[in-house]
Order: C-alpha cells, then sequence, then structure tokens
C-alpha cells in the first residue's frame, strides 16, 4: 500500500505548519522526512496516519494493506512507548490481544527473533538498555504487519553508539524483510543511512523543497562513507540557512 499526499496545507488556528505538499510514500522503501526545527514534520506523519485531518488538501491511501495487516499504520515513538510492568513478550502480545489470532506465539517468536530479543522475552522495560526498548518497540510495531510504520524520531532518545547499533539493526531487518517506513529524523546521518527517499522540507510552513534519492542498497552504506558524507552535506547546505533562521525564531519566541 503507498501512501499519497495531494496539495496538503494544515493549519493550527493562525499559524501555518505545512502548505502545499505532494508526495508519495512508496511501498517498500524507507521515506525520510528531513527539515528545520518546527517546520512540520512531526504534523506530516500525524497527517498521514490519520490522527489529524489535512486543513486543505488530501491524504490517500493507494492499494491494499499486505496480508495479516492488523494495522496499517503503525507508529514508533521516540519514547518506545512501553509497558513497564509488562515483559518484553507481553508488551508485544498486547497489539495482537483484541485479535485472537491462533497463531500468536508463532508471530511474537517471529518478531523476537527478527529484533534479536528471544534471550529477553521474559525481561522487564526496566532490566533494558535504551536500545534494546526501542528493538521491543519495534518488534511490537512489526508484530502487527503494518502497510506503513511511522517512525517520530525513534533513534534521537539514545546515545550515538547504540544509535550506530540500531541503524545497523533497522538496515538488517528492512534487508531480511523490506517493509515500508516513514522516518522523521533531524540527524542527517541516519537519513542518509536509512533513506531511500530522503524529504527535505523548508522551514515553517514546511514545503517540500527537495526530494533525493539514495540508489546504493541499505547494506552497503558504511559508516563513515565517503558517498554518504558527500550526500550528508549536500542536504545539510540544502538546510542550512533555514535550520538557522527557524533556531533564532524558537529562541524569540
Ligand atoms: N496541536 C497543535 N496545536 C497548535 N500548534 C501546534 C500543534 N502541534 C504542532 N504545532 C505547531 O506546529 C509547528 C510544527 O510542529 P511539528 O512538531 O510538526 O514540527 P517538527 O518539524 O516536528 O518540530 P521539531 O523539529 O521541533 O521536532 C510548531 O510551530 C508547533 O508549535
Amino acid at each position: 500500500m503507498d501512501l499519497k499526499l495531494d496539495a496538503v496545507t494544515h493549519r493550527y488556528s493562525d499559524v501555518d505548519v505545512l502548505r502545499d505538499i505532494s508526495l508519495d510514500i512508496p511501498s517498500g522503501k524507507i521515506t525520510c522526512i528531513v527539515g528545520p526545527s518546527g517546520c512540520g514534520k512531526s504534523t506530516l506523519l500525524r497527517l498521514l496516519g490519520g490522527l489529524e485531518k489535512p486543513t486543505e488538501g488530501a491524504v490517500r491511501q493507494v492499494g491494499s494493506p499486505p496480508e495479516g495487516c492488523l494495522n496499517a499504520l503503525t507508529y514508533v515513538f521516540q519514547d518506545f512507548a512501553l509497558l513497564p510492568w509488562r515483559t518484553v513478550e507481553g508488551n508485544v502480545a498486547l497489539v495482537l490481544e483484541d485479535h485472537k489470532l491462533p497463531d500468536q506465539a508463532a508471530i511474537i517468536a517471529d518478531v523476537l527473533a527478527r529484533t534479536r530479543l528471544t534471550d529477553f522475552a521474559g525481561a522487564l522495560p526496566k532490566q533494558l538498555s535504551g536500545g534494546m526498548k526501542q528493538r521491543v518497540a519495534i518488534a511490537r510495531a512489526l508484530a502487527v504487519n503494518p502497510a506503513v510504520m511511522l517512525m517520530d524520531e525513534p533513534l534521537s532518545a539514545l546515545d550515538s553508539q547504540t544509535r550506530e547499533l540500531l541503524m545497523d539493526d533497522l538496515v538488517g531487518l528492512w534487508t531480511k524483510q523490506p517493509f515500508t517506513a516513514v522516518y522523521v529524523t533531524h540527524n542527517l546521518a541516519e537519513a542518509v543511512r536509512l533513506g531511500h527517499r530522503i524529504v527535505v522540507l523548508s522551514r515553517r510552513p514546511g514545503e517540500v523543497r527537495e526530494i533525493v534519492e539514495i540508489d546504493t542498497a541499505l547494506d552497503e552504506r558504511a559508516h563513515g562513507d565517503a558517498g554518504l558524507e558527500a550526500q550528508q552535506q549536500y542536504l545539510w547546505g540544502l538546510m542550512r540557512e533555514e535550520a538557522a533562521a527557524a533556531d533564532a525564531e524558537l529562541m524569540n519566541v
């Protein structure tokens, strides 16, 4: 299932947040959204997930969700959003319990194996590192076989080494079994490592400034790769002045 934004404009009372965004989110790819602070990245994700309706324009789902999909549009948040009193397995089970599936145990076993959490199935969130907690959140999202994972700064609460490891995990997961994701990030290194397409928004009201496609396969993008560095510099060049202006604007609020 693809998502399409047709001329989407969004406004909160007198604040214009997004302006005339037309965009395709193709299935089987990771689309990263980058842009200066406050340009409307999270708002765009909420519109894609149907949590809000655009002031103008439309968000469309094109095609059918994958077979066995229990929740077409599934979020992964920065703060993991795990229930502290439930084990790793219990947190994953939560999203399946209402569906009374005969193969619930097999689905849980599969997503725990894919996220390398099988040995931690009985652990509580407080026993896990930040990176592992985010792996649980990703396992929980995968368990419903979503059409699109909507990921809002999923690594930004983690230290830089853990971020690197989790990026490797996401690349491994996608390479074994491609999924569709919209991935909002401030971090351009994450965008060039994980994004098949990188949508650069202007400062608020966010408009599509440029879409950068990166053809190199995800598992061939190494940390520190010169080609990726160049892409990252290019993106920063697109954003630099607007990021500084957005920063100054926020300081004056
Ligand atoms: N529910 C809301 N009501 C009013 N204004 C809002 C609401 N949600 C967001 N905004 C405003 O809309 C603008 C865009 O916010 P949004 O969080 O989408 O931007 P962002 O690019 O994700 O920001 P950041 O880079 O800081 O994470 C901001 O000025 C924010 O204050």
